[in-house]
């Protein structure tokens, strides 16, 4: 652990408690060592399954413990899952689900999610699906995981056709986002959550970018003051956005609503399934946000120099910008599937300008084909 000043004032700086209002209000508290809050939201259910990758079942323990001691009476089950995008199949859903069903697990039960969004994805769908919905608190332990997948409420898992195709809106009954536990987060992983945060800035908290266009990217570290100050503008804008639609029905006066978090997602799934999840989500985020700013530059006139500063700032904490893997055709398939498209028309996020997200539906496949060919280099 670094030990400069800013890092002790920061270790005992009190919580942020951010509350996410609407018909099932919760908590998102961020902070530094926060174990204390987990007994208090799982409160006195009688059993408790945490969902957990194995790269995690060390910290598992830790987490397991904590929850008999704090009611000697409950049972904790530990599910452990895969690592990573292989934990959101049907088949793992289905193998929580058989282990829920020998637990004799009720509605007063709660499942804790332990793990990065993969983890939060899958563990809130088995949440969403058993007896039509239990409780769920989320302990994301990846930034991306703690500004974006664990806060607002979407849980889901792959199916062949694509990313996400099959999951449920279900909101967590209370988020444990503790910085500490980025200590052990590759940095490559780290640079991943970095995508969400930096789509956050262009979208809505232009004082994100600032604050990425000022810092040196290696200070963005677990115990930094300007990380803790991101991961929390970045949550701001998520509960933002969630609490006045929740379930992605459209916005008011020409704003997206919930789609706005959508930015730079519909290239960024068709990528990660062409590279079979080879490539991280946050990373995909980064290409294609760019992607989507030389859309919006050609179809909507968004200026040359907000497409500029998309590149400038995703490389400037050491994210892709351009992808050389699939062909158009390839991904304008799969990107035919996603959530935002209607019956043939395809739909994106773009900008007007930083912060001013709307819709463009149904793009010339011209201009979609020379904003992918800026990305790619290849010929358009
Ligand atoms: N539901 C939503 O709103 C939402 C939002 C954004 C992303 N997502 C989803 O989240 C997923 C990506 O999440 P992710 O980037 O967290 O990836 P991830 O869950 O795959 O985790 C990345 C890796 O980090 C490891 N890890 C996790 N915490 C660690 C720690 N503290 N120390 C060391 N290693 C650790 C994991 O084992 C894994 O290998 C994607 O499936 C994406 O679709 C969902
Ligand atoms: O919360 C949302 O809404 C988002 O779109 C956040 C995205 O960062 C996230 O990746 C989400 O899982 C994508 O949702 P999907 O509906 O396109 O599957
Ligand atoms: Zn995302």
């Amino acid at each position: 652990m670094n030990d400069s000043p800013d890092d002790v004032d920061l270790e005992h700086a009190p919580e942020t408690v951010l509350h996410v209002g609407g018909a099932s209000p919760y908590d998102v508290v961020v902070g530094h060592h926060l174990a204390d809050h987990l007994p208090e939201m799982v409160g006195d259910a009688l059993r408790v399954a945490v969902i957990c990758p194995e790269a995690l079942e060390e910290l598992v323990g830790e987490v397991a413990d904590a929850l008999v001691e704090s009611h000697p009476d409950r049972d904790v089950t530990v599910l452990v899952v895969p690592d990573g995008e292989e934990a959101k199949t049907a088949e793992v859903a289905n193998s929580c689900w058989e282990a829920l069903g020998e637990e004799g697990f009720t509605r007063s039960d709660v499942v804790v999610t332990l793990g990065g969004g993969a983890t939060t994805d899958l563990g809130g769908f088995v949440a969403a699906s058993w007896l039509r919905g239990v409780r769920v608190v989320h302990v994301p332990t990846t930034l991306l995981a703690m500004v974006d997948a664990a806060v607002g409420g979407k849980t889901g898992i792959n199916t062949e056709a694509g990313k996400n195709l099959v999951g449920a809106f279900h909101e967590p009954a209370g988020v444990i986002c503790d910085l500490s536990l980025l200590e052990t987060l590759p940095r490559d992983e780290l640079v991943a959550g970095l995508g969400e945060v930096v789509k956050c800035g262009f979208i809505a908290d232009p004082e994100i970018l600032r604050l990425v266009e000022t810092t040196d990217p290696d200070e963005l570290v677990a115990s930094s003051p300007v990380l803790r100050e991101l991961v929390e503008r970045a949550i701001r804008v998520k509960v933002d956005v969630v609490v006045a639609d929740l379930r992605e029905t459209g916005g008011a006066d020409g704003h997206p609503g919930r789609e706005a978090l959508n930015y730079g997602h519909t290239l960024a799934h068709a990528i990660e399934r062409a590279e079979d999840y080879g490539i991280r989500h946050g990373e995909a985020v980064a290409i294609g946000c760019v992607f989507v700013a030389e859309l919006a530059h050609r179809a909507a006139g968004l200026p040359r120099e907000v497409v500029d500063r998309h590149r400038a700032t995703f490389a400037r904490v050491g994210l892709p910008t351009t992808y050389a893997g699939a062909g158009f055709d390839e991904l304008l398939a799969t990107m035919r599937v996603d959530k935002k498209s209607r019956g043939a028309v395809l739909r994106f996020v773009v900008l007007d300008d930083v912060g001013r997200p709307t819709v463009l539906s149904g793009p010339s496949e011209e201009h979609l084909r020379e904003a992918f060919a800026a990305i790619s280099g290849a010929a358009s």
